[in-house]
C-alpha cells in the first residue's frame, strides 16, 4: 500500500499582499509542482491535518485533535464556503481504529473550518467538494499543546488505518506554518472583546470580520514594510525542521518542546504539528521519499513557507 503527502503552508493573505513577482511566481510555481505530483497519483481520499484560527474551534471546548464526520467552509479572507464531500463511513472508522490504539481524539459530526484546511483543497483541486475529504483538526494555536510525541502517533495511528485502505490511493496534507507569529491573539493578553472571540466567536458579522482581516491584512504590510512588531520569521528553524521530515526519520521531533517553539519561530509554528503529523500518516505506510520541496520566508505573507510532497519508497 501506498500513500502520497503534500505539505504547504498556508497564508490569508495569499492574493491580498503578494510579495515581489518574483517571488509570487516562485510560490505559483511551487503550487503548480504540488498540483502536478496530486494529479498525476490521481487520489480517491485525502485525509487534511488543518489547524483552526478560532472560526471553527474555541476555548469553550477545545481538542487537541478532532476527526470530522461531516464539514463545512466558513468562507474566511475569501475561501470557499459550504459543505465538504467527507466520506461519514470511514472517517467514523478512522476514529474507532485512533480510538483502539489508545489515543483520544475528539470527533466532530459538524465541523467548521476556515482557510487553515481550505485554503490546500483549493490550491490542489480547484475545490473543496472534488475528491473525498477527511478533515482532522490539529490545535496549532490555542495553549496548551500536547507534546509533539502525541503528534507523530496520532499520525502514525491514522496512517496506519490508511494504510488498510487498498482500494484507495490515499493523499495526506499537512497545512500550515511554517516559523510565524500572525496577529491572532492569545488568552493571556487579549483584550475583553479579543477574550469573547477567542471563547465562542461562531459566525461573526460582516462587519467583524472585515474588521479582523484587515488588521491581520495591515500587519502583513506593515511586516513587509519592517514595522510591524510581531516575532521575526525563523528560516534557519524552517529548514531544519524540513530536514527532519524529509530524512525519514521522525524521532527528533519528540523532543521539540511546545514553549520552546513558540519562542524561536512563533506562537503559530505549532501549525508545524499538521506537517508532523502527515509525515507520520505517511511513514506508517513504509520507507518514503521527498519529491520536491521549496522553501522561502515571506514576510508579505507572514510566514516562512514551504512545500513538500512525498511518497512511499517503491
Ligand atoms: O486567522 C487569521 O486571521 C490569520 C491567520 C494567519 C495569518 C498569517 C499566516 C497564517 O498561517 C495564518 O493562519
Ligand atoms: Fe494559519
Amino acid at each position: 500500500m501506498s500513500l502520497a503527502l503534500v505539505t504547504m503552508s498556508h497564508s490569508p493573505l495569499l492574493g491580498y499582499n503578494d510579495p515581489a513577482p518574483e517571488v509570487k511566481a516562485e510560490v505559483d510555481n511551487a503550487f503548480a509542482s504540488a498540483r502536478a505530483f496530486v494529479s498525476e497519483y490521481d487520489p480517491t481520499l485525502v485525509v487534511s491535518f488543518a489547524p483552526d484560527h478560532y472560526n471553527g474551534f474555541f476555548y469553550d471546548l477545545m481538542p487537541p485533535f478532532c476527526i470530522g464526520y461531516e464539514a463545512l467552509g466558513v468562507g474566511d479572507y475569501g475561501t470557499a464556503e459550504g459543505p465538504l464531500n467527507v466520506p461519514t463511513g470511514t472517517a467514523e472508522k478512522l476514529a474507532e481504529w485512533v480510538a483502539e490504539r489508545d489515543l483520544d481524539v475528539a470527533i466532530s459530526r459538524k465541523m467548521e473550518i476556515d482557510h487553515g484546511a481550505i485554503q490546500p483543497l483549493e490550491i490542489l483541486f480547484g475545490g473543496i467538494d472534488t475528491v473525498p475529504t477527511i478533515p482532522v483538526f490539529v490545535n496549532g494555536v490555542a495553549k496548551p499543546f500536547t507534546r509533539m510525541v502525541r503528534v507523530r502517533r496520532l499520525g502514525e495511528a491514522i496512517g496506519s488505518f490508511l494504510a488498510t485502505l487498498t482500494d484507495e490511493r490515499v493523499l495526506v496534507i499537512g497545512s500550515g506554518g511554517l516559523s510565524h507569529d500572525p496577529p491572532v491573539p492569545q488568552w493571556a493578553t487579549a483584550t475583553e472583546p479579543q477574550r469573547a472571540l477567542l471563547l465562542n466567536g461562531r459566525h461573526p458579522t460582516a462587519a467583524a470580520r472585515d474588521a479582523r482581516q484587515e488588521r491581520v491584512i495591515q500587519t502583513g504590510r506593515d511586516f513587509a514594510a519592517g514595522t510591524a512588531t510581531i516575532q521575526d520569521l525563523a528560516p534557519e528553524w524552517d529548514r531544519a525542521l524540513m530536514a527532519v521530515l524529509a530524512s525519514g526519520d521522525l524521532s527528533p521531533i519528540d523532543a521539540m518542546n511546545p514553549t520552546q517553539m513558540a519562542h524561536e519561530a512563533g506562537n503559530s509554528a505549532h501549525e508545524v504539528r499538521t506537517w508532523v503529523a502527515a509525515f507520520a500518516a505517511l511513514s506508517a505506510a513504509g520507507p518514503y521519499r521527498v519529491g520536491y520541496a521549496y522553501y522561502r520566508p515571506i514576510r508579505e505573507y507572514i510566514a516562512g513557507f514551504g512545500v513538500m510532497t512525498a511518497q512511499t519508497a517503491r
